[in-house]
């Protein structure tokens, strides 16, 4: 990588006999959206308080924008934006006047503060909002403000700890997509914490799996499946409106088709695992013997599979021998 905005070295953390940071190290871009994803404990919020300057490492270094976060903590805080899971603000005062509030502690000058705050609050889509009370926000809402907070300051990183907790479903893919754009128009970089891995799939250029303080993977989404199950077969599951216990001699049949490895059939539906791709003369098949079909599905390997294959079943764990595995496109 040829600019690095946070470079991890060997960085550790050890509260007592824990090793909540296991010597990590990690480069990200300029840019980026990068996800820390984990079990509860895994060392995502610890990691993020030394890049703050916040908690001071057992071992290593961690940078922010060429600056070392441990020795000079301040100028950090300068570059790097902070949205916890949740924010506080003052509920007796408007949405604007708590972002001057903020801008004012942080040096902004007087003259620059109004105008800043308002384009601030334009750009998180707060607009309609700015002179109501906080005290009246949303859950959503209040994170569109924490954001605000936080770009009012102008940083080159944003480090955001489960920022769509609580908010509905609508409010996460607008929250999410503001997110992508702040990143993509400004150039901004983000790192973001969170356990919902639909989110992150959605949003993350870049994913680092942790688990007892390690790094066990990082990578990008696609590489990273492609490597984990590109030697899985295809599974395909294709649904009818017949009941297929009316067709006992189709899974015979699907059987012969070469290339087949698995048939299993349920109800309405059929699951063929394949060496190659034969969906299309599966099909053929089912339509020639009568059936109707109302869906044809491919088992899709994302986050989840892959969080599960690290975690949940755990296999992969011994192979990688506590080395991180970083997977390159
Ligand atoms: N101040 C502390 N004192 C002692 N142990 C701590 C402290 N902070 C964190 N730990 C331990 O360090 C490990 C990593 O915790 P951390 O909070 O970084 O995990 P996390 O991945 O952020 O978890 P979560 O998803 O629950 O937020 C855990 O075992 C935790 O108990």
């Amino acid at each position: 990588m040829d600019h690095p905005i946070i470079q991890l070295e060997g960085l550790t953390k050890r509260y007592g006999r824990v090793k909540a940071v296991d010597n990590l190290s990690l480069q990200i871009g300029k840019g980026e959206i990068f996800g820390l994803i984990g079990p509860n404990g895994a060392g995502k919020t610890t990691t993020i308080l030394m890049l703050l300057g916040l908690t001071e490492p057992s071992a290593g270094k961690a940078m922010v924008c060429g600056i070392d976060a441990t020795r000079h903590p301040i100028p950090v805080k300068r570059k790097v934006g902070y949205l916890p899971d949740s924010v506080g603000f003052y509920d007796n005062l408007t949405a604007l006047e708590n972002l001057q509030f903020i801008g004012r502690l942080n040096g902004i000058p007087e003259h620059a503060i109004a105008a800043r705050a308002r384009k601030t609050l334009e750009l998180v889509g707060l607009e309609k909002e700015m002179h109501k009370k906080t005290s009246a926000f949303s859950r959503g809402m209040k994170q569109r403000l924490g954001l605000a907070d936080l770009l009012v300051r102008e940083p080159e990183v944003m480090i955001l700890d489960e920022p769509t907790l609580g908010i509905d479903p609508a409010g996460i893919r607008e929250f999410l997509e503001l997110i992508r754009q702040l990143s993509r128009q400004q150039g901004l970089t983000v790192l973001l914490s969170s356990h919902h891995l639909h989110q992150m799939q959605q949003i993350c250029d870049r994913v680092g799996i942790f688990v007892e303080g390690r790094l066990l993977v990082e990578g990008n989404i696609d590489t990273i499946s492609s490597r984990l199950f590109g030697k899985e077969p295809y599974v395909v599951t294709v649904t009818v409106r017949e009941d297929l216990a009316v067709h006992p001699a189709l899974e015979q049949q699907l059987r012969s088709i070469q290339g087949v490895q698995d048939v299993k059939v349920a109800g309405h539906a059929v699951e063929l695992s394949c060496r190659t791709e034969i969906t299309p003369d599966a099909v053929r098949l089912m339509v020639q013997e009568g059936l109707s079909i109302t869906a044809v599905q491919r088992k899709a390997y994302g986050l989840d599979e892959i969080y599960q294959r690290y975690f949940e079943s755990n296999p992969k764990m011994s192979e990688t021998h506590g080395k991180v595995q970083h997977i390159y496109p």
